[in-house]
């Protein structure tokens, strides 16, 4: 279980804190796959920093399976839009960095970092320098990368988004196989309305603060789905009618300034 209880933070622009999570309870059970879907600038980005514990709120406490959230912490694994592989690495060897840092045995992390590279389909590649691979190779060598280490819960960022729709297609299949045999919690940021009724047990439309939460819907289309079933597709257009009721875009100038919160560290 991911917990969010009372969460606040807020960004100090211009010498004035401007919340952009505001009192946001929410309770991710675990093995959930979560979709956020939410205008640009709302706080989606945020959000995921808290959980990943790379930001820590001003207001209230998050907790992962009963412990709190005090720092970034490789049960809680990010994986970014771009494909942050090292170019000086080979693509096994990219896969096998983690293993590396936690200190598992050259021959059995490559035959680790093989193994994943064989589930996201890239084992012949495994040689290869990362510059040499299509945008969708990197992404998979990148989610091959964190899956090697076993995670608990994966945050994903708009990981297919800078993808061609094709391969952005093919990595949400194989990500959903890859939950449906590990079954990670995972809370997964994206922009796309069809990309969330795909994929999402559960969305939730995010809004600027004061109210970041404004809708919670279970999504209620049966696996394995069919992307133009009607059930999906109608799914979608509640999806939408949600985001209509909130503007496209929130710079950080028009987000509400406000005092109330102690200064940000
Ligand atoms: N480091 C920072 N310092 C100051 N303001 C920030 C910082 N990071 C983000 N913000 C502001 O906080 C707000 C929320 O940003 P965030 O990246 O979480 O939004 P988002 O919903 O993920 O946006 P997008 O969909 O465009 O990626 C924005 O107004 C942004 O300008």
């Amino acid at each position: 279980m991911l917990k969010f209880e009372q969460v606040s933070y807020g960004y100090s622009l211009g010498g004035q804190l401007t919340p952009v999570v505001e009192n946001l309870s929410l309770e991710i059970p675990a093995g959930q796959l979560l979709c956020v879907l939410g205008p640009s600038g709302c706080g989606k980005t945020t959000l995921l920093h808290l959980a990943a514990g790379f930001l820590h709120p001003q207001q209230g406490q998050l907790s992962f399976q009963g412990r709190p959230i005090t720092g970034p912490h490789p049960e809680r694994a990010l994986v970014f839009q771009d494909a942050t592989l090292f170019p000086w690495l080979r693509v096994v060897d990219n896969v096998a960095f983690g293993l590396r840092q936690r200190g598992v045995a050259r021959t059995e992390r490559r035959r680790l970092a093989l193994q994943m590279l064989e589930q996201v389909g890239l084992a012949a590649t495994a040689n290869a320098w990362p510059m040499t691979l299509s945008g969708g190779m990197r992404q998979r060598v990148a989610i091959a990368r964190v899956l090697a280490l076993q995670p608990a819960a994966l945050l994903m960022d708009e990981p297919f988004s800078a993808l061609d729709a094709n391969s952005r297609e093919r990595l949400q299949d194989l990500l959903l196989q890859l939950w449906q045999a590990q079954r990670q919690t995972l809370l997964y940021i994206t922009h796309s309305v069809e990309e969330a009724a795909y994929l999402a047990d559960r969305v939730l439309i995010f809004g600027p603060a004061p109210q970041s939460l404004r809708a919670d819907l279970i999504n209620p289309v049966p696996r394995p789905r069919d992307r133009s079933a009607p059930q999906l597709l109608h799914f979608c257009q509640q999806l939408r009618q949600q985001l209509a009721q909130l503007p496209c875009c929130l710079a950080p100038t028009i987000l509400r300034p406000h005092k109330e919160f102690p200064p940000c560290a």
